[in-house]
C-alpha cells in the first residue's frame, strides 16, 4: 500500500469506528487501539501534508447529530480533548504550552467522567435548552429527556450570571446500571454492555419518560460565557457547585506535572470505589488568560489534556464455545476460556452475546483472543489475535440445535437472539421458569431455593409451577438433604405463597417482556386474570406504557391451551389472580393525572403507606421534584432544599392532612 492508500485507509477505519461509537453506541474496537490508529493516522498526516484533509478524523470532533432531534448550532464550539498515555506525553505538553505562555502554570486536575458530553443553556436562572455535543459545531436538542434527570437544577440559586452556558457529563452510576441489567436479565433481555454507552444511548430515546426510569445523573466541569466574571478553572467549578450544579469535589489545584501524575497515580487505583466509571483525568491549564493565550486546534483545546487510563487487558485461549439456554429459550453462547487474571480477578468465561457478534468478531475455538475489562465491569472479549490462529482452525458454525434438548432453534424476525421453541420440554426452561416463579420478587417462596428446583424436576416430581402447589412433605424427603423440619418448611413456604397480590403473580407467571413494572400496570388496568386473558392486541396497547412487543407477548402467553391450564390449576390451588376485593373497595381515581413527592416523617399513617394511598387513588409516586411535580406532600423533618426546589417550581406544598382530605 503506498503512503496516500495508507492515510485513506486509516481515515476510512476511523470514520467507521466514529459512527459505532458515537451513533451506535456500539464499538467493535477498544478505546485504546482506537487511540492509536489516530496516532498513526496523525503522524502520516504530519509527515505528508500533501494529504491534507479538512475533513479527516484528526481534525474533527467524532460525533455526530442524529436528525431524530432539532438540531441546534452552538455559541461555544464544543471540543474533543487531545490523549496521553505516559508521563513523557504531559512532559511534552508542558513543553509545548510554557513556550506559548508566560509566567507559571497551575493545573487543575479533574476526573474524567466516561458519560456522553452534554451543554445545557441557562437564561435568568432557568435552563433552556440541553444539547449534545454533536460535531462540536452543532448537537441534538434534548432538552426533555435531560429535564428528567434530579442532577441537573432546573431553577439556579445565588448569584448566578445572566446567561451562559454549562459543559458536563451525563453518566449512569454502577449501582444504577447493574440495578437496569438486573431487571433485563431477569426479563431475559440482552443486558447493557457497559454505562457510558447506556448513558449515551439513554440521551437519544424518543420517549422521555423512559429516559425519566433510567438513574442517569449530570456532572458538571466547564462554564461557557460573557462577562462571567471568572479567572481560573478552579474558581468555575466553585461557582457552578454554589448555584446548585453537582461538581464532583475531587478537583485538585495543583502546581506541576509531577503533582499532575500523583493526582494521577492516586486515582488510577481509587478509581474503583467512585460510584461511577472515570476513563482517565483531564489535566487544564487553571488561568483564563493563559487558556485564551493558548487557544484551541482544529479539533481539541491547547490547555488541556486527558491522561487515559488504560484499559486493562489480557490474551488467551478460547477453548470452547457453550450455548445457554434462559428461562424463555433465548440462547445465549459463552466463550469459555483458559483462566487468566485481570484487573485482580480470575477470567474464565465472557459472553459472546449473539450470532452476530461472533461472525463479526470472525471467533473460533482454539484462537488466541483478547480480553479486556475497561472500566468495565463485565469482561469481553475485544479481538482475535490472527497471528496466532492454529492452521487447521475451523469457521465457528453457530448452534442449530438446543444443547439440553436438540429442538432446532429459531430466530425471530427482527431479534438478535436465537430461541428453543420448546417451552414445555426443555429442562433450562422448564427449571428456570419455575426459579423465576419462586423468586424474590415474585412470589417469594421461603424455604425453597433454585437448586431444590432442580432437584424436583429432576426428580420428575414438577414439570411447571402449579405442581408445586400439590407438593407433599412425604414427596419432597426422599430428595438429597431434604430433612422433616426442611420439608415442613418448604411446604409450609408454598402454602404461604398463596396470599401473594396478583400484581406479583402476573410478574411470576414469567410471561415476556412482563417485568415487574408492566406486571403492575396490567393488574391495576385489568384487575384480574380473567379480563387480562380475552384482552386482545389494540386493548393492550391502550393501557399507559404497554407497547406491541408486551401486548403481543401477553396475547401469545394466552394462546397457550398448556399455559390456560396452568392458569385453572393455580386458581383451584387458592393463588391470587385478582386484585382482591378489600384492595378494589380502597382503590379510586381521585389522583389520577397528578405526580406527588412524598418527603418528611408523618403521624397518622407511614410514609410508605402514604405511597400506597397515592398508587391506590391513581396518583404517581416519583422520588424527587420535578416540573412535572404536582404536589409535593410534606412531613416533619423535610430538608430544606426540598421545599426551596418546590417553592421555585411553583409547586404546591401540603400537609399530610391536606392530603388525606383529597382521597376521602
Ligand atoms: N472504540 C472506538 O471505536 C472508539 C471510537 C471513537 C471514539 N472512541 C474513544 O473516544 C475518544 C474520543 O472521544 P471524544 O472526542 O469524546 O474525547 P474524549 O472522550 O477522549 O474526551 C473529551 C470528552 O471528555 C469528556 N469529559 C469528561 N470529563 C471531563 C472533564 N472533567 N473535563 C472536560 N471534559 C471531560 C467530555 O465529554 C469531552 O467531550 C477516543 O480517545 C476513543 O478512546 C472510541
Ligand atoms: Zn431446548
Amino acid at each position: 500500500m503506498n503512503i496516500k492508500e495508507q492515510i485513506q485507509t486509516l481515515r476510512d477505519e476511523l470514520r467507521q469506528h466514529n459512527y459505532n461509537y458515537y451513533i451506535l453506541d456500539n464499538p467493535s474496537i477498544s478505546d485504546f487501539e482506537f487511540d492509536v490508529k489516530l496516532k498513526q493516522l496523525q503522524a502520516l498526516e504530519e509527515q505528508y501534508p500533501e494529504f491534507f484533509d479538512e475533513n479527516s478524523p484528526t481534525m474533527r470532533v467524532g460525533g455526530e447529530i442524529t436528525k431524530n432531534f432539532n438540531t441546534v448550532v452552538h455559541d461555544f464550539r464544543m471540543y474533543s480533548l487531545d490523549n496521553s498515555y505516559s508521563k513523557e506525553d504531559l512532559l511534552d505538553w508542558e513543553n509545548r504550552i510554557k513556550k506559548m505562555v508566560d509566567g507559571d502554570i497551575q493545573y487543575t486536575c479533574e476526573l474524567k467522567y466516561d458519560g456522553a458530553s452534554i451543554s445545557l443553556t441557562y437564561e435568568n436562572g432557568k435552563l433552556v435548552r440541553a444539547v449534545t455535543r454533536g460535531d462540536g459545531v452543532q448537537g441534538d436538542e434534548v432538552t426533555a429527556n435531560i429535564k428528567t434527570i434530579n442532577t441537573v437544577p432546573l431553577q439556579l440559586k445565588g448569584d448566578y450570571p445572566e446567561r451562559f452556558d454549562i459543559r458536563g457529563e451525563i453518566i449512569l452510576p454502577i449501582q444504577g446500571f447493574l440495578k437496569m441489567n438486573e431487571e433485563r436479565i431477569a426479563n431475559d433481555e440482552e443486558p447493557y454492555r457497559n454505562p457510558r454507552n447506556t448513558a449515551s444511548g439513554s440521551l437519544k430515546l424518543q420517549d422521555s419518560a423512559e429516559v425519566a426510569k433510567r438513574p442517569l445523573e449530570c456532572l458538571l466541569y466547564s462554564i461557557k460565557g460573557n462577562n462571567l466574571n471568572i479567572s481560573t478553572q478552579f474558581e468555575g467549578l466553585e461557582k457552578a457547585r454554589e448555584w446548585g450544579f453537582k461538581v464532583p469535589s475531587e478537583a485538585k489545584l495543583v502546581n506541576s506535572i509531577d503533582e499532575v501524575l500523583q493526582f494521577v497515580d492516586y486515582w488510577d487505583i481509587e478509581r474503583h470505589n467512585l460510584p461511577y466509571e472515570i476513563d482517565g483525568i483531564v489535566i487544564k491549564v487553571n488561568s483564563l488568560y493563559q487558556q485564551d493565550e493558548l487557544g484551541f486546534t482544529a479539533k481539541a483545546p491547547r490547555w488541556a489534556m486527558a491522561y487515559k487510563f488504560k484499559a486493562e487487558q489480557v490474551s488467551t485461549r478460547l477453548n470452547e464455545i457453550t450455548y445457554q439456554v434462559g428461562r424463555t429459550g433465548a440462547i445465549t453462547p459463552v466463550a469459555n476460556l483458559e483462566p487468566v487474571q485481570l484487573a485482580g480477578t480470575t477470567v474464565k468465561r465472557a459472553s459472546l452475546h449473539n450470532a452476530d457478534q461472533i461472525e463479526k468478531l470472525d471467533i473460533r475455538v482454539g484462537d488466541e483472543v483478547f480480553v479486556e475489562k475497561g472500566g468495565e465491569i463485565i469482561p469481553k472479549i475485544i479481538a482475535v489475535d490472527l497471528t496466532k490462529r492454529p492452521e487447521n482452525s475451523k469457521l465457528t458454525q453457530y448452534a442449530t440445535n438446543c444443547p439440553e434438548c436438540q429442538t432446532e432453534l429459531v430466530r425471530p424476525e427482527g431479534e438478535a437472539k436465537h430461541y428453543c421453541p420448546n417451552e414445555s420440554g426443555c429442562p433450562p426452561q422448564i427449571i428456570g421458569r419455575i426459579q423465576h416463579f419462586i423468586s424474590r420478587k415474585a412470589m417469594d417462596i421461603d424455604g425453597l431455593g433454585g437448586e431444590t428446583v432442580a432437584l424436583l424436576v429432576n426428580a420428575g416430581l414438577i414439570t411447571n409451577y402449579a405442581d408445586l402447589y400439590t407438593l407433599t412433605i412425604e414427596d419432597v424427603l426422599p430428595l438429597e438433604r431434604m430433612a422433616q423440619k426442611s420439608a415442613e418448611n418448604l411446604v409450609n413456604g408454598i402454602a404461604a405463597s398463596k396470599t401473594i397480590p396478583f400484581e406479583r403473580v402476573l410478574f411470576a407467571l414469567g410471561i415476556r417482556y412482563v417485568g415487574e413494572t408492566v406486571a403492575k400496570k396490567l393488574a391495576k388496568h385489568y384487575k384480574s386474570i380473567d379480563n387480562l386473558l380475552t384482552a386482545n392486541i389494540i386493548d393492550l396497547t391502550s393501557v399507559d406504557e404497554i407497547g406491541e412487543r408486551i401486548a403481543e407477548s401477553v396475547v401469545d402467553y394466552f394462546s397457550s391451551l398448556e399455559n390456560i391450564q396452568t392458569i385453572h390449576r393455580l386458581k383451584s390451588y387458592g393463588v391470587q389472580l385478582e386484585i382482591s376485593a378489600e384492595k378494589l373497595a380502597n382503590q379510586t381515581n381521585k389522583l389520577s393525572g397528578n405526580s406527588f413527592v412524598v418527603s418528611g416523617v408523618f403521624e397518622k399513617v407511614s410514609r410508605n403507606e402514604l405511597k400506597k394511598l397515592i398508587e391506590d387513588n391513581g396518583g404517581k409516586v416519583s422520588s424527587s421534584i420535578s416540573s412535572k411535580t404536582n404536589y409535593l406532600v410534606a412531613g416533619d423533618k423535610m430538608g430544606p432544599s426540598k421545599r426551596t426546589k418546590a417553592e421555585n417550581l411553583s409547586i404546591s406544598i401540603i400537609t399530610e392532612d391536606q392530603f388525606l382530605a383529597m382521597i376521602s
